[in-house]
């Protein structure tokens, strides 16, 4: 198909998830546990995520380049092949359309596996995508845990790999793509800074705040979980966040009031509250929450639920500070100067996101120059334009998903060399 007519189909596919918004939005809930609320707004991300590359579809184009003597070459930007998407399972719809889309665009097939624990969505998005127009068997869906991920990764008709998951899993992943020379992108998890400045608005800062470490009951990878506290404003920052995460409306993910659902699973819950009794052994203060929250509801009362915790009193080189937990757990740490806070900020292996709260720009751009991460928010957080390129620096990985970036990671520039005179040869 030309560009303009993968436009068409990928535009009617996000027309579809449009209209359906509210059934999708109610389906990804149940699959993975979060609150409706927030589902929609996965949704609406998703639908504009397509219609972003339906727009760039029909303008992917070459270059031509003039050379001497009437010669020229020129530049065919082409699909890869058959992608491997594998995707984690806190973002199933999204992450699924993050993949497909760019890929889509670009004239690529898919063959993308969700993870075991929220397999349905994207089962939905291949039906819709099918329905849309899109030639059957160019986006497919394999259901599977580790095997069958490596089994797509060792094919040997898979051109490119795109993985969002966990480190240890994309070491894996880039090993086996180095054994066929495929190339990767690594979207992996992260601990990320957050530096609250005594001159940022405080409001908006502690709304910040909030955004960075509790949507998604706090499974979200760019998460600002290390939040920096200028110490002139610690005690009043402290007490609003705390006050404000007490009320966060906990229970049935499907009740419209509802702010925080339950987290993916019996395991996962159990190791994120390990994480908050280790942060006490370590002399972490645990200013609210972190205990299981059981409903009224009698059908929800085995719901993996749990109240969102925030930790006073953390030191850099406790493991609540140092390892990525995934889970609904803020910690506040204070700092005196700006130096001080950029070496602490950047002292971690990850650097997915940051993000920095204050009312000086000259300070913000600064600060966010200075931090080694491939995501940075300025007075907000946790926000995702579809326009913007997301990835990581260091162990969070490399590549990027969303905006023109995306469509480097889809394609290859063929370079074709023409000649308009006679051969000169050195034979
Ligand atoms: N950077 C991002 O964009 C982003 C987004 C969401 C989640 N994450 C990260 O994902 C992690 C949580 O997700 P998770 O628990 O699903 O991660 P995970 O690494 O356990 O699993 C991710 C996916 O990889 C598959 N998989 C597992 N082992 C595999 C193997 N050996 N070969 C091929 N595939 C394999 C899983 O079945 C799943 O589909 C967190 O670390 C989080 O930060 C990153």
């Amino acid at each position: 198909m030309s560009g303009m007519e993968r436009c068409r189909v990928m535009l009617e596919a996000a027309r579809i998830i449009r209209e359906q918004r509210e059934e999708i939005a109610t389906m990804e809930t149940i699959n993975n546990g979060k609150s409706i609320f927030e589902a929609r707004v996965d949704i609406d991300i998703s639908w504009q995520c397509l219609e972003y590359y339906a727009g760039l579809a029909g303008s992917l184009a070459g270059e031509h380049i003039q050379l001497p003597g009437g010669s020229f070459g020129y530049t065919r930007r082409e699909p890869l092949g058959v992608c491997v998407g594998i995707g984690a399972w806190n973002y199933p719809f999204q992450i699924a359309c993050w993949k497909s889309g760019p890929a889509l665009a670009c004239g690529n097939a898919m063959v993308y596996k969700p993870s075991p624990f929220t397999p349905i969505s994207v089962v939905r998005l291949a039906e819709i995508f099918t329905e849309a127009g899109v030639p059957k068997g160019l986006f497919n869906v394999v259901q599977g845990g580790a095997a069958t991920g490596q089994l797509l990764c060792q094919h040997p008709d898979v051109a490119k790999i795109s993985f969002t998951g966990s480190v240890p899993t994309g070491m894996k992943i880039m090993e086996m793509a180095a054994k066929g020379i495929k190339p990767v992108t690594l979207e992996l998890g992260g601990k990320s800074p957050l530096i609250i400045f005594s001159d940022a608005d405080l409001e908006n800062a502690v709304k910040g705040a909030l955004m960075a470490n509790f949507l998604t009951q706090g499974e979200v990878c760019c998460n600002g979980t290390r939040v920096f506290v200028e110490r002139k404003i610690l005690d009043t920052f402290t007490k609003e966040v705390v006050k404000r995460t007490q009320k966060i409306k906990i229970g049935d993910p499907l009740l419209e009031d509802t702010r925080m659902g339950a987290l993916i699973n019996r395991p996962h819950l159990n190791r994120v509250q390990g994480f908050i009794k280790q942060a006490k052994e370590q002399g972490a203060e645990v200013l609210c929450g972190g205990d299981l929250y059981v409903p009224d509801d009698p059908k929800l009362k085995n719901g993996y639920y749990m109240r969102p915790c925030v930790l006073g009193n953390c030191k850099d080189d406790m493991t609540c500070v140092k390892e990525e937990i995934f889970g609904p757990v803020m910690a506040i740490l204070p700092f005196d100067t700006e130096e001080e806070v950029l070496e602490r900020a950047n002292a971690t292996k990850f650097g997915l996101a940051g993000g920095v709260f204050t009312r000086d720009i000259q300070k913000a751009h600064r600060v966010v120059a200075a931090l080694k991460a491939g995501m940075c928010f300025i007075n907000n957080y946790n926000v995702s334009p579809v326009e913007l390129p997301f990835g990581g620096y260091k162990s969070s990985g490399f590549g990027r998903e969303n905006g023109r970036a995306a469509i480097e990671y889809y394609s290859q520039l063929k370079t074709v060399c023409v000649e308009m005179g006679d051969v000169e040869s050195a034979f």
